[in-house]
């Protein structure tokens, strides 16, 4: 029996080890004024993986996700101790710009939000604002980020209508071919289907597996189906800790913490 533990700990731990990080997460402490909401967060994101972030309602998921690219700090009244520490710099360290940061490190957000432009400008947006003019060039990275995006086909032949236009679902996609156009390293998701039907949910869902070969990606989800169907690992969040985090077969079959067996068995959340 003790040989089995033993045996499950050393294969355990060896994958743990198996990834580069793209992020270092050390001792990261959020408060919202006297609010604790993230408490001694430690723990290191794989590069080129899915990563999922569980856990009941108001346990800081959100809160985790935007550290990542700093957009947690746009809230006033927001205290932050620890580090993160992105491909070896220090996200807080002041030498580290912010718009650097999120050029690297793009979002999604839970509802879609196109601008009031043509589809054309949404994604061309990003890429003007870092200086191409040429508008071959443009066209390029128009067509390789909504093909990138999966929503190429249903799109190419109306690309200077209104965004407004396109479903919720392909409202979704174009937001995160525009993520794409700025050609980020990590793509963060904070709860990018939860407005969306179930097709939809499913073509995001594809277009997430795709997208990790040349992307690291970071999710929030409350739906534990997708986190088990779409991610590499998972960390499960409570009352702004991590109890649990690992590869997400183990952590959604085995499970080390009884609070993650009980959430993940239903109990609670
Ligand atoms: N702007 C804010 N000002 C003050 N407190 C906040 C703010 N945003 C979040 N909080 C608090 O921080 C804690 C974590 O909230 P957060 O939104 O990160 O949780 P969550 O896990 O993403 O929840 P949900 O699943 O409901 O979106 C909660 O207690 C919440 O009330």
């Amino acid at each position: 029996m003790d040989i089995t533990i033993n045996k499950q700990m050393v294969q355990k731990n060896e994958k743990e080890k198996d990834f580069t990080p793209v992020f270092k997460i050390n001792n990261l402490n959020l408060w919202y004024g006297q609010d604790h909401a993230l408490k001694d967060i430690k723990f290191d994101i794989p590069e080129k993986q899915v990563t999922a972030i569980i856990g009941p309602s108001g346990c800081g998921k959100s809160t985790f996700i935007k550290t990542l690219n700093r957009m947690v700090e746009m809230v006033p009244i927001v205290r932050m101790s620890g580090e993160i520490v992105y491909r070896e710099k220090n996200i807080f360290d002041p030498k580290y710009g912010v718009e650097e940061l999120r050029t690297q490190v793009g979002m999604v957000f839970q509802k879609p939000n196109p601008f009031p432009k043509s589809i054309y400008e949404n994604v061309a947006y990003g890429p003007r604002i870092h200086g191409i003019k040429n508008k071959k060039v443009l066209d390029e990275v128009v067509e390789k980020s909504l093909r990138g995006a999966a929503i190429w086909d249903e799109v190419k032949d109306r690309l200077h209508e209104n965004a407004y236009g396109l479903s919720g679902g392909q409202q979704q996609r174009l937001c995160i071919a525009r993520c794409l156009a700025i050609e980020p390293d990590v793509i963060l998701m904070d709860e990018p289907t939860s407005a969306l039907d179930p097709i939809s949910t499913l073509k995001v869902e594809e277009l997430v597996q795709e997208l990790k070969k040349d992307y690291s990606i970071v999710i929030v989800t409350h739906n534990m189906q997708q986190a088990a169907r779409i991610s590499d690992r998972t960390a499960f969040f409570l009352n702004g800790e991590v109890v649990e985090y690992t590869d997400t077969s183990t952590l959604f079959s085995n499970p080390s913490d009884k609070r993650t067996e009980d959430y993940i068995t239903g109990r609670f959340g």
